[in-house]
Order: structure tokens, then sequence, then C-alpha cells
């Protein structure tokens, strides 16, 4: 599903070039839950906006279904992202002018993958069912991310990429947002690559890697 080989990124600052990543080597299989963990600083924001193509790679690959990211243009990665990925951040970035039902439908369109049936379950297993008029701004955190997790998982993207899902919410609400991330995950058979801190929530997911100056471990 997702494989890295040897990726290095570099920042330019101030003071030069500061590497970040320096020779990331990752696979993770179709289905599979994957964490990936490191300090503060330690690049896991950056890899996974290399793997999503958001920024440029410096060298090395990253392959997603067998497309070299890397390779594509910037109308290329924005298919990508439309046709085969789900993002999540710790910003809930819903669409403020949207309503919560039209939020939730709103990449399942995008992606021309609007399945009215799994949009029902999916409302319902999130608990949103009753919520689907209001808008974002008359939603609890915990409320608007599982409104970003159910946005995701009803386009069925091959593969979920995750910064910190739960990082804006307490941790009963958080636990409960990842519960249902994870058990819809599973039913949808899509992949998940999750950045979290903790390594509480990272036990939660099949496998582990953490990142330390610029490789995994
Ligand atoms: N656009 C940029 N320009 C310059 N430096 C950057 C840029 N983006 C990230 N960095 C630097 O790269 C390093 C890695 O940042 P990154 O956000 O990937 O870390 P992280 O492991 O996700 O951190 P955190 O857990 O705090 O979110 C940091 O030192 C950061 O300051």
């Amino acid at each position: 599903m997702l494989v890295a080989k040897s990726v290095e990124k570099s920042f330019q600052t101030s003071n030069g070039p500061l590497p970040v990543l320096r020779g990331v080597d990752l696979s993770l299989k179709s289905g599979e839950t994957l964490a990936l963990t490191g300090e503060s600083g330690s690049g896991k924001s950056t890899f996974l906006h290399l793997a999503a193509g958001l920024d440029t790679i410096d060298a090395g690959t990253i392959t997603i279904s067998g497309t070299d990211v890397g390779t594509l243009s910037d109308a290329g990665r924005a298919e990508l992202r439309r046709s085969r990925l789900g993002l999540v951040f710790q910003q809930f970035n819903l669409i403020p002018s949207l309503s919560v039902a039209d939020n939730l439908a709103f990449q399942a369109r995008l992606a021309g993958r609007l399945d009215p049936a799994w949009q029902v379950e999916i409302t319902e297993r999130l608990g949103l069912a009753d919520l689907g008029a209001r808008w974002p701004e008359q939603l609890s955190g915990g409320q608007q991310q599982r409104v970003a997790v159910g946005r995701t998982l009803a386009a069925r993207p091959d593969l979920i990429l995750a910064d910190e899902p739960t990082g804006n919410l307490d941790e009963a609400t958080g636990d409960q947002v990842l519960d249902l991330m994870l058990s819809l995950v599973a039913q949808s058979g899509a992949a998940l690559l999750m950045v979290t801190h903790s390594d509480r929530l990272a036990a939660r997911l099949d496998r582990r890697v953490h990142l330390r100056l610029g490789q995994l471990a």
C-alpha cells in the first residue's frame, strides 16, 4: 500500500539546511494500522506531508498503491489525495459554511464515491445522526473530530494518513474517537498511518515505528 525507500528531506533555514529525514524506510500493507512516534521535531509530520504529496521529497521514493508520489505533477498529487487518500489532522478542518451532513458527504462526493448506505452507517456509528443539520461551530471538539473521521472514511480511501487525530481532545474523548476510528478503519479495509506522541495510543495499532535522528527504528 505504502512503501518508502531512503526518504530524505531537509528544510532551508537562516542557519543553513536542516536535515530532518535522513533515509527513512517504511512499508505498510493494505488493511494494516501503523503508529509513527518520535519526539517533537523529529519529522513525523514532515513524513506524512511527503506521503500525502503536500511537500516535495529531496531524495528516495514514496509509492502509494504502486504510484511514485514524487513523480506526480501538482494535479496528479491532488488527484491521488482525492481518489486514494484520507487525511485527518489535529485541527478538524471542517468546512464552516456546510452543515454537518454536507461535511460528512463532501469528500465522498468529490471522489465520486458517495455510497448512501455506508454514509448512513458511518453517521450512526459515530453518533452523529441527530447532528446533521447543525453547523460545525455548534459542535464540541470531540463531535467535530468525529465528523472529520466520518468524512474521510465515507470516501473509502485506500490509505488514511492521520496526524495526531486526537491531539486536540481530552483523554476520554480522544480514546472514544480513536476507538470509533479504528473500528471503522478495520471495517472499511483501509490502511492507517497515524502520527502520535502517545505510547498508549500507539499500542492500540497493529505495529509501531519510532523516528529518531532522521531514521526509523
Ligand atoms: N517548512 C519548514 N521550514 C523549515 N523548517 C521546518 C519546516 N517544516 C518543519 N520544519 C522543521 O523540521 C523539523 C521536523 O518538523 P515536524 O513538524 O515534521 O516534526 P514532528 O515530529 O511532527 O513534531 P511535533 O511532534 O512537534 O508535531 C522541526 O525542526 C521543524 O522546525
